[in-house]
């Protein structure tokens, strides 16, 4: 059978800088696996060309077989990619239950006319959005504020908010850009639990960037290493943790 995101020999290059360079990875199906490495390593790179933010110049990434390098990001979202941002999406003025419909916004283009003659499709798809969402912030334990503009909630509650934006989509496969950064250690072991509960109940693939060791550890199935644009290390968290070349890239020593 595919794996659901296969990553096959990514170039990626800003003039003469290669901000990838070749990586290769496969991320199955209810597997987490983390994507780390230094900072500039490329890791952001990736995920913008596996949603369709970045076109590689050449290499394949495939979603569930298909290939999506050069897809508009809509459609790629449509596959079932969701994903979060480091520097949060989010719009400070509109609710909590808006900004989080509006990560289904894929799911709800039923065209001009259909949403102005307000077609019984679209409102059924709608009304199914709206209490997959209400579900999510219940599960997410942010039903208490659905009501309240984001801009006026803490961070910690705003990565959730991310969270359940990338989720009500329901994703296949979800990419996790630096969830942990900013979060206080009992947020931070609240979100291993979140994660690793898509992976196991609803079978969902996650794809995390982090530089919080203790959540990569604690979550991951498997990691991939990436240093300069191409993988250095592949395998299991603990022992890559241990690799030299792993270490040696993290405190800039690497050729
Ligand atoms: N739009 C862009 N234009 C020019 N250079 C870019 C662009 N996006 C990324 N880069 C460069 O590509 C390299 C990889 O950057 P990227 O953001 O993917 O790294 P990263 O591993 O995600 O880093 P960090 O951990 O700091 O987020 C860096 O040298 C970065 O400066």
């Amino acid at each position: 059978m595919d794996a659901l995101l296969e990553v096959h020999d990514v170039h990626l290059s800003f003039g003469g800088l290669q901000a990838l360079d070749g990586p290769s990875l496969t991320v199955a199906d209810g597997e987490v696996v983390g994507l780390i490495g230094p900072n500039g390593a490329g890791k952001t790179s990736l995920f913008n060309c596996i949603n369709g933010l970045y076109r590689p110049q050449s290499g394949s990434v495939r979603v569930l077989g298909r290939e999506v390098a050069g897809l508009p990001r809509h459609r790629i979202a449509g596959l079932g990619v969701g994903r979060t941002f480091q520097n949060l999406g989010l719009l400070a003025s509109q609710t909590v239950l808006e900004n989080v419909l509006a990560g289904a916004y894929h799911a709800t283009r039923g065209g001009w006319w259909a949403t102005v003659l307000d077609l019984p499709d679209v409102r059924r798809t709608e009304d199914r959005l709206r209490a997959r969402a209400l579900e999510l912030l219940t599960e997410l334990d942010l039903a208490d504020v659905a009501g309240r503009p984001v801009g006026t909630l803490p961070f910690g509650t705003l990565k959730r908010i991310e969270l359940a934006r990338a989720l009500v989509g329901e994703p296949r496969l979800l990419l996790v850009d630096e969830p942990a950064n900013g979060l206080v250690h009992s947020e931070v072991a609240e979100l291993g639990a979140t994660l690793r509960r898509l992976a196991t109940d609803r079978g969902a693939a996650i794809l995390l960037v982090e530089h919080h060791m203790g959540l990569v550890t604690s979550v991951c199935d498997r990691v991939v290493v990436l240093d300069f644009g191409r993988l250095i290390a592949e395998g299991d968290p603990r022992e890559v943790a241990r690799d030299p070349q792993v270490v040696a890239a993290y405190l800039g020593t690497a050729a």
